[in-house]
Order: C-alpha cells, then sequence, then structure tokens
C-alpha cells in the first residue's frame, strides 16, 4: 500500500473509532478514495445492523451495499446523526473545497442534515492558510446543463482566473453529467479571501444549484499524515 493510501486509511479509521455515536440511527457516507476506509470501518462494527446508511452518490451506495450497511435515502431519512465525507482542500476554519470526484450536491445535502460532520482525507489536502492554494483545479460549482454558457460569463465577472465546463475526457466525449444530471464548472479564483461571500456570490448565479465550497459545516478533520500519524483539526 503506498503512503498516500496508508494515510487515507488512518484518518478514515480514527475518524470513525472516535467519532462514530453508539447509538447512531442514520449515518451518511461521502464519496471519494478515503471514504473507501470509513465504509470498511463501519462495515466492521458488530451493530451495522442497527443502523441505517445515506449515500451522497453512485460509488457511494455501492461501498454502503459492498460493505454489508443498510441503505436508505435521504428523502426516506431526512436527518442524520453523522456523516463523513472527503474533502479536495481543507483550511484551518474547516471550510473546504469538494466536488473534485463531481458528488458535490448530494454531498453537500447530505452534509447539511447532518448533526456531525468529519472529514477524512490525506496530507496533500491540508490548505496552509486560504482556500484554493492546495487545490488549484479550481471551485467544483454544479449547474443546470443549459446555464453553463451564462454561468461562465458570470464566473469571470466575479474575478475568475480560469473557469471550464468539466469534460469527460477519455471516458466520455462532451462535458460529465454528475448523479443528478447536471454539469459541472471548475472556476478558479486563487487564493479565496472570503469564502463565504465567494460561495454566496457564485449561489446567487441564475442555473448554479450548488458550489463545491463547504462553509462552516466540517466539525473536525482528520489527516493521515506521511509519518503514519493522524493530526486532527476541530473539537
Ligand atoms: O468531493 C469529493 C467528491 O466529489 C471527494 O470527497 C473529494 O474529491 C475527495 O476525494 P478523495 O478522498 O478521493 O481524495
Amino acid at each position: 500500500m503506498s503512503l498516500v493510501e496508508k494515510a487515507k486509511k488512518a484518518a478514515a479509521y480514527n475518524a470513525v473509532d472516535e467519532n462514530f455515536p453508539a447509538n447512531a440511527k442514520v449515518v451518511g457516507i461521502g464519496s471519494g478514495s478515503t471514504v473507501v476506509y470509513v465504509a470498511e470501518r463501519i462495515g466492521q462494527l458488530a451493530n451495522k445492523e442497527s443502523f441505517v446508511c445515506i449515500p451522497t452518490g453512485f460509488q457511494s451506495k455501492q461501498l454502503i451495499i459492498d460493505n454489508g450497511l443498510k441503505l436508505g435515502t435521504i428523502e426516506q431519512y431526512p436527518s442524520l446523526d453523522i456523516a463523513f465525507d472527503g474533502a479536495d482542500e481543507v483550511d484551518s476554519q474547516l471550510n473546504l473545497i469538494k466536488g473534485g470526484g463531481a458528488c458535490l450536491f448530494q454531498e453537500k445535502l447530505v452534509a447539511s442534515v447532518a448533526k456531525e460532520f468529519v472529514v477524512v482525507a490525506d496530507y496533500r489536502k491540508k490548505s496552509p492558510s486560504n482556500l484554493g492554494i492546495q487545490w488549484t483545479q479550481g471551485v467544483p460549482i454544479e449547474i443546470v446543463p443549459n446555464s453553463y454558457a451564462t454561468v461562465l460569463k458570470s464566473l469571470y465577472a466575479l474575478g475568475a482566473k480560469n473557469a471550464q465546463l468539466r469534460q469527460g475526457g477519455s471516458a466520455k466525449a462532451g462535458p460529465i453529467i454528475t448523479d443528478n444530471n447536471n454539469f459541472l464548472i471548475d472556476a478558479d479564483f486563487g487564493a479565496i479571501e472570503n469564502v463565504a461571500q465567494l460561495h454566496q456570490q457564485i449561489k446567487a448565479l441564475v442555473g448554479v444549484v450548488e458550489t463545491g465550497l463547504f462553509v462552516g459545516m466540517a466539525k473536525k478533520a482528520y489527516f493521515g499524515e506521511e509519518s503514519g500519524e493522524v493530526l486532527v483539526w476541530g473539537a
């Protein structure tokens, strides 16, 4: 197992071991490569029949099923005891950039209704100061497909240095389609001075479904370090 992979696993296992509520009934499972280890660890719990897991997308749903966990929907369970998810970048205030894996909207929906939201990541995700320094691919923004041209134009007006419709690359000709049948834009604003304000400005654009800026939502962040230790930010 590579150093990065070991770091992801250590962060995920620690986060579950230290935060999983004994009497949890509804648990959010996020998306990405680090959350794979969250689902694995939760799948090892002796009481796994006593709670239901809510996914943040297709991959997440498969993780829940593959680990023998009970699958539920956010429509059935609109309030969660805890949610775990990865991040693309985390600042010291626990603001996040998310959506690198294109699961943005459902990830925010699940996190927004969880009593506790715990982030799991490897050492590369820590921002030295502002968001946008470590993750330079741009802020992911989920949009209604036919609004892409107007939203792109507006993002440049808001100060984006670069904004691109995310393409499927060799896996798909044309833009990526999210789990909610939307498009994604990645907008690079450089180092973000005011995360909350930028989120509000982008969110106000017609056609924007949700931004990948998660402001003041996470309670804790667990980082697997290169040394093998786990660093915890937050309460
Ligand atoms: O936001 C996400 C998906 O949209 C992921 O949580 C984020 O990209 C982190 O992924 P990984 O754990 O693979 O680094």
